[in-house]
């Protein structure tokens, strides 16, 4: 594919969302190369109608596969609508998360295994992983204490779930980073937001320095 392909994973809170809309003013300034952002579960219409269903306090209930299944399928679609034109027409794709966040937050988080929710996910994906991921690293106490003062009364039914269970999204994100230490590079997202904005901006254009050629 002529695009390049770059997501942005972390656990509730780290401040991804927040960062991105200022990456990607910064990088766009650096090159000629159209740069499209996007977010995962949603980004397209379709995947867009899987996120209210799987996000909707209301589902207590969903079953830990069934939400696996449906992070996958909504995934596919985004990757069909979305990601694979964009790089097939030689752009930039910035996904605020995707299959990482499968990995951490239903292999590890949902006790499911790493190995069963990877498999639908290969198979969502057909092995188009990013060239570059951003981890924004912090732990679950300060990521969540920053929704819950921010955003209280807006908490999704992921962001609701226990403790033990962001505990554990953050034990499988270290491993995840840690078995895939060429594709994924850490940013200190504890840090103040310029500087976590900072810091990712440089990784991104260090890697990709023929991209990113402009105001040097
Ligand atoms: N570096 C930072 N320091 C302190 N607060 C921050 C920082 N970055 C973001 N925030 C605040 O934390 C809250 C969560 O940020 P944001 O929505 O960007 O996180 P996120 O990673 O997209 O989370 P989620 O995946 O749960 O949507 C927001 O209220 C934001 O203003
Ligand atoms: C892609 C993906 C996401 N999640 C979780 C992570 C968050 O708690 C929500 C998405 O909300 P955001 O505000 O857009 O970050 O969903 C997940 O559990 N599995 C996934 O594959």
């Amino acid at each position: 594919m002529p695009g390049i392909f770059i997501s942005f994973e972390g656990p509730d809170g780290a401040g991804k969302t927040t960062a991105l809309k200022k990456i990607m003013p910064l990088l766009q300034a650096k090159t000629d190369k159209e740069i499209v952002l996007s977010r995962e579960p949603g980004g397209s219409q379709i995947s867009e109608k899987i996120r209210k269903i799987i996000l909707d306090i209301h589902d207590e209930e969903m079953d830990a596969r069934t939400e696996a299944l449906l992070y996958a399928a909504a995934r596919r679609q985004h990757l069909i609508d979305v990601i694979l034109p964009t790089l097939a027409e030689g752009k930039i794709m910035l996904s605020d998360r995707f299959v990482d966040s499968s990995i951490a937050y239903q292999g590890g988080g949902r006790q499911i295994g790493t190995k069963e929710v990877a498999d639908i996910n290969n198979f969502a994906i057909e092995g188009h992983l990013p060239d570059l991921t951003i981890y924004f690293d912090v732990t679950p106490d300060v990521g969540l204490a920053r929704i819950k003062k921010d955003h209280a009364g807006q908490m999704d039914r992921l962001e609701k779930a226990a403790m033990s269970f962001h505990e554990r999204v953050y034990d499988s994100y270290k491993e995840v980073v840690r078995d895939n230490i060429e594709r994924i590079k850490t940013v200190d997202a504890a840090q103040a937001p310029d500087k976590v904005v900072q810091d990712a901006v440089e990784i991104i254009v260090q890697r990709f320095p023929n991209i990113f050629t402009k105001g040097e």
